[in-house]
């Protein structure tokens, strides 16, 4: 018999998009063996089948979690993803069905600052003309539209942490930083932040963009940003894809408005390895394209593995919320000798009235409560005496404005 829930061995775990054999590891080591692992991601209707059994799901950035198949998800617990961004998951569908979803914030910041740097030098530079050049028995030796990074203006798009990690290193280069973002931040080393997106475009030799996908990103840079630009500029992208309208960047390059560009992210992506990438920046010598690759370093991945497996273990064995990003986060100590219910409500009035008049009622001893709440959603972990949990979960769940709830052994 387990301590736990349900049998490890019966808690499936289904792993796509060919994340790190870290995370296996680190499941296996937690004593979760019935993993699901897929290299891929899968489209609507081919998820909705395999999430069905699901508790865990692991994903990276390109299987979407729509609304859809958080409804068919009836047993889903927790999402992970093994990633940054988390615009790839329907996060009010994950919280009104009682889904906690983590990521790892952090684990790839600095692959893509070190990426979009180095692309940076090599744009200004010219090296991908040139390089193709070479391979097809060319000599382009003139140093004709290339430049040194030194002194020039590097405008950061979103200084969150890639971007304020972009511009300490670029700073160490000799670059002026110069950032825009929604929010007032505290400027790194000589960084300075503008007040207007336009006043970036116009003043900076080198573009980034690192802010998330929302509904304010979407499309935020178009026709209109590229002709703020300075002639003659580079344009990076490794946010995401909706971010840029990519017929307008392929416009710019086309009339020579920008020197040269590097797009990690599109608009629609390959789901896998085998699909074919289309893109109207496909063929251009000027254009550096890679395949949303900027988090993908050996050491990212095999952190993010780890980070984000222990942040679903300790949620499954625990129930730990700390760093959901769609949740109230609850810190709980062990629970030796305890049962601890799990319960996950609508945060309206009376639900916890009506589950502390149960337990009263009913003579069920509270060793221990944690409550947190936040975007309409309540968590309360309560842990009672051995003999009682089963009866507690029983009677807990029938209380109206639950969403979800589960016991720990
Ligand atoms: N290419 C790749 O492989 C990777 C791409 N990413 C993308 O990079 C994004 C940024 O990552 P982090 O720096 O870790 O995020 P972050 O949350 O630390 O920083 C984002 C920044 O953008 C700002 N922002 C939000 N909306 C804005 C707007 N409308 N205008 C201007 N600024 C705005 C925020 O205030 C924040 O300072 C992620 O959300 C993800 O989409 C992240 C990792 C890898
Ligand atoms: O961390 C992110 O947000 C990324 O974009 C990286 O996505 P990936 O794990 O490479 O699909």
């Amino acid at each position: 018999m387990s301590n736990k829930s349900l049998e490890k061995s019966k808690i499936r775990i289904l792993l796509l998009e060919g994340v790190h054999q870290s995370a296996l590891d680190t499941f296996e080591a937690a004593g979760y063996s019935n993993i699901e692992y897929l290299s891929g991601s899968l489209s609507e209707d081919a998820l909705i089948e395999k999430i069905r059994d699901a508790h865990f799901v692991g994903i990276r950035s390109r299987t979407q979690l729509t609304r859809k198949v958080f409804e068919a998800a009836e047993k889903l617990v927790a999402v992970g993803c093994f990633c940054i961004g988390t615009n790839q998951v329907d996060l009010d569908a994950a919280t009104e069905t009682g889904v906690v979803v983590f990521n790892a914030p952090y684990s790839n910041t600095r692959s893509v600052a070190e990426l979009v740097l180095a692309e940076a030098i090599l744009l200004l530079r010219r090296i991908p003309e040139r390089n193709a050049s070479c391979h097809n028995g060319g000599w382009l030796k003139n140093a004709k539209n290339s430049f040194e990074v030194r002194g020039k203006v590097l405008g950061i798009i979103g200084y969150g942490n890639i971007g304020t990690q972009f511009g300490i290193l670029a700073e160490g280069l000799g670059m002026k930083v110069k950032f825009y973002d929604v929010v007032t931040k505290l400027p790194l080393g000589n960084a300075e932040q503008v007040a207007s997106l336009p006043e970036l475009l116009q003043v900076s030799d080198v573009v980034s963009l690192h802010v998330p996908e929302t509904a304010a990103t979407k499309w935020m840079i178009g026709a209109e940003q590229f002709a703020h630009m300075k002639q003659n500029a580079i344009f990076i992208n490794a946010s995401r894809g909706t971010v840029v309208d990519i017929d307008a960047l392929a416009e710019a390059l086309d009339r020579d408005r920008l020197l040269g560009a590097a797009v990690d992210v599109f608009p629609v992506e390959p789901r896998t390895n085998d699909d074919e990438f289309k893109s109207p920046l496909r063929g251009l010598d000027n254009v550096i394209l890679t395949p949303h690759i900027g988090g993908s370093t050996v050491e990212a991945q095999r952190n993010i593995g780890i980070e984000v497996a222990d942040k679903l273990i300790t949620f499954s064995d625990n129930g730990t919320s700390i760093s959901a990003v769609n949740f109230p986060e609850v810190a709980l100590p062990a629970h030796p000798g305890k049962h601890r219910i799990l319960h996950i409500h609508h945060n309206v009035p009376g639900v916890m009235s009506e589950i502390n008049h149960i337990f009263s009622e009913n003579n069920i001893n509270i060793s221990g409560q944690y409550l947190q709440t936040s975007n309409n959603v309540g968590y309360v972990v309560i842990d009672v005496d051995q003999d009682c949990g089963p009866k507690a979960l029983q009677m807990i769940r029938d209380v109206k404005g639950t969403i979800k709830a589960r016991i720990l052994f």
